[in-house]
């Protein structure tokens, strides 16, 4: 196998180290990188053409974060014979279909075990157990940033701008870090869980999306005292063809196994009709999990093992059959949230300058409203699920 290798960053690099270390039937031919800084032309280009030109070059890893050249680069790379082997999560959330399509029409294949839980097994697994289950269900803390984020603010006590420097010299964080804190990365991951889970697509501004940005140490206390760990976490359903789905931090007794998934780990979970529930837990973000993930692809493509990927279908959500109860917090300040929220109270909490609301159960849909209308207040508030009884 020959391969073109696009980006040298945190997975090119790691990418490249792992096929030199350990694989001796795989050459890296050719690099590209934004500027050659003195490197070898003979490994490096800034010329993404002369890769896709390359007729000895039969596969293409995409690891940069730059969506359009991505996309470009994919698409061109199908067309001309080559395999394409992405880390790039955005072109597949939105272009799933079409690279399925060109590869099924050019004979390679498309690959992108890395895009969720990095190196761990979750699209093989997915694709595999979805052959002889009725996948009902996915979930995960699937950012590894935000939960090494609010592991080291519950467990060392650290605010969350340090936590975020150490994820960002870590390595675990995306090109642009708000789409790890802001819930987007797990909504992508969410999205290609969801295609090759229950064969169905929701477009990303449909899926309510929370995040972890505004997340105070005073929460941590409330949370500490009423033994409760914060995840970030992501689920959706599907129940006789009706689709829901949310991302948003989660808070869970101290004491059960999701809470205690640490550092940079994810924990992925299905629930299929034969199998019933299977989780996988490992480092879902990372320079060598997210380059173990690469070459679990580019080793699948050589041993020609067949993943069968299916055009994904359009749906729209449905959220009213989700009811749970929910958290927000904000500060005394913000009387506009307070009264927008009273109606559904459960219990209300004064800190020394913020209040903390659970609410009872209410739908999720009656949730969003409430989450509208406080968006609308341009306040700063928290918001989580509350309580470890799981969404569903
Ligand atoms: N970091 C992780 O743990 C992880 C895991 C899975 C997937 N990914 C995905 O892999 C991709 C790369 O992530 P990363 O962490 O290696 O990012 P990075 O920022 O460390 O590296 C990206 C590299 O690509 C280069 N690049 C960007 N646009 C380019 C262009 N047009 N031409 C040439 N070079 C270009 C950048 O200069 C940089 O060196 C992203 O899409 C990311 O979402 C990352
Ligand atoms: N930034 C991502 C990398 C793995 O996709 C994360 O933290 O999970």
């Amino acid at each position: 196998m020959q391969i073109g290798l696009m980006g040298f960053g945190t997975i090119g690099s790691g990418v490249y180290e792992l096929i030199n270390s350990k694989f001796n039937d795989i050459r890296v031919k050719k690099i590209l990188v934004r500027g050659l800084h003195g490197r070898s032309e003979n490994l490096f280009t800034t010329d993404k053409d002369e890769i896709l030109r390359d007729d000895d070059i039969d596969t293409i890893v995409i690891a940069i974060g730059d969506d359009a050249v991505s996309y470009e680069i994919a698409t061109e790379a199908l067309k001309r014979g080559k395999n394409v082997v992405s880390a790039n999560k955005e072109i597949v959330v939105n272009h799933l279909s079409e690279f399925i399509k060109l590869a099924n029409e050019n004979n390679v294949k498309f690959r992108f075990e890395s895009t969720v839980g990095a190196g761990l097994p979750w699209i093989k697994t997915l694709c595999e157990y979805g052959k002889i289950n009725n996948i009902s269900k996915v979930y995960g803390n699937f950012n590894g940033t935000s939960n090494f984020i609010l592991d080291m603010m519950k467990r060392d006590g650290i605010d969350f701008k340090e936590a975020l420097l150490k994820s960002r010299i870590l390595r675990y964080q995306e090109p642009d870090y708000f789409d790890d804190i802001t819930g987007v990365d797990s909504r992508n991951k969410l999205i290609i869980s969801m295609m090759l889970a229950f064969n169905k697509f929701v477009v990303p501004k449909d899926i309510p999306t929370y995040g972890i940005q505004n997340i105070r140490s005073l929460d941590f206390g409330f949370f500490e005292r009423h033994k409760l760990t914060p995840k970030l976490m992501s689920y959706a359903m599907i129940d006789n063809d009706k689709v829901a789905a949310i991302v948003a931090p989660t808070l869970y007794e101290q004491s059960t196994l999701r809470a205690n998934v640490r550092g940079n780990n994810n924990m992925l979970g299905m629930v299929g009709d034969v199998i019933g529930e299977v989780q996988i837990i490992g480092a879902g973000a990372g320079k060598y999990s997210a380059s173990n993930g690469v070459l679990l692809d580019l080793l699948e493509i050589i041993n020609g093992d067949d993943i069968k990927l299916t055009l994904p279908e359009r749906v729209t959500i449905d959220e009213t059959r989700i009811t749970h109860r929910f958290y927000f917090s904000f500060d005394q300040s913000s009387y506009k949230i307070e009264r927008i929220l009273l109606p559904y109270v459960h219990s209300i909490f004064e800190t020394q300058d913020s209040f903390v609301i659970t609410t009872r159960n209410i739908s999720l849909d009656t949730c969003i409203d409430l989450l509208e209308k406080i968006e609308d207040t341009d306040e700063r508030f928290f918001f989580a699920v509350y309580g470890d009884e799981e969404i569903s």
